[in-house]
């Protein structure tokens, strides 16, 4: 569960992001981040996975406060959340099934179990075949869906995903929410920002619109709400 109380950001160069932010998400639920361009989704998305910390105000993170978490506990934060980027960010140099070990091995998972998990994760994504590929002989839908399979490989609470369909064409972007949807049924929490009005209109999600940096609209199965 995410907890923000009265959350404030404002970056090193005077830029104020959010400016009082407070919103509650149950463990399980599929929220849409929506807003104009600059309005503070991404900020919105980096303060939950700690990468940026907050200027003020509370978060908290299935009980942990990351307003006070110290830096080397940040580590054991993220193994809760997963996260997916619109650019995928896959290693372009290791296979398919390296760039899902990879986060396995970092925390010193036995080989036996990593084996286990990655096909485990590969099945979910429908994307067994491929587990020899390297990122560059994959569409960029199916480098999507490994990396999803690589943010759920170590079953995290939370799933973040900052425009995940922002380099995708309209049918592999639905492919890509089907995937996510099956990732939520299992009970992961999904945290999605997003500029595409067709995926929140057809499959609908609480959608929490954010407008300079404060949350204009939060609705259970909201439309997007903006013209593109
Ligand atoms: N690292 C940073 N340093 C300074 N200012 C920043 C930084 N990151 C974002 N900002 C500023 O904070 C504001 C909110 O940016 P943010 O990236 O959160 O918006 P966004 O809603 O995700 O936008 P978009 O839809 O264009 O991705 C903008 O004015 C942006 O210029």
């Amino acid at each position: 569960m995410i907890a923000m109380k009265d959350v404030y950001k404002t970056y090193a160069n005077g830029v104020t992001a959010l400016n009082g932010v407070s919103v509650d998400i149950q463990q399980g639920e599929f929220v849409y981040i929506v807003g104009p361009s600059g309005a503070g989704k991404s900020t919105f998305i980096k303060l939950i996975y700690r990468e940026e910390k907050p200027s003020g105000g509370s978060i908290i993170i299935n009980d942990i406060n990351l307003a006070e978490i110290k830096e080397k506990k940040v580590p054991y934060l993220r193994r809760d959340i997963g996260v997916v980027f619109q650019d995928f960010k896959l290693l372009p140099k290791l296979t398919v099934y390296e760039n899902i070990a990879f986060a396995l091995e970092v925390i010193e998972e036995s080989p036996r179990n990593i084996r286990k998990r990655v096909m485990e994760v590969l099945e979910v994504v429908g994307l067994k075949n491929k587990a020899r590929f390297t990122p560059n002989e994959l569409s960029g839908g199916e480098q999507q869906r490994i990396s999803i399979a690589r943010a759920i490989v170590n079953h995290p609470k939370i799933v973040i995903a900052d425009e995940p369909t922002g380099n995708l064409d309209p049918d592999t972007s639905l492919d890509i929410l089907r995937t996510l949807e099956s990732v939520n049924d299992s009970g992961t929490t999904i945290i999605m920002a997003t500029h595409s009005k067709e995926i929140v209109n057809r499959f609908k999600k609480r959608v929490i619109a954010i407008e300079d940096g404060i949350i204009a609209r939060d609705e259970q199965r909201g439309e997007y709400g903006y013209e593109v």
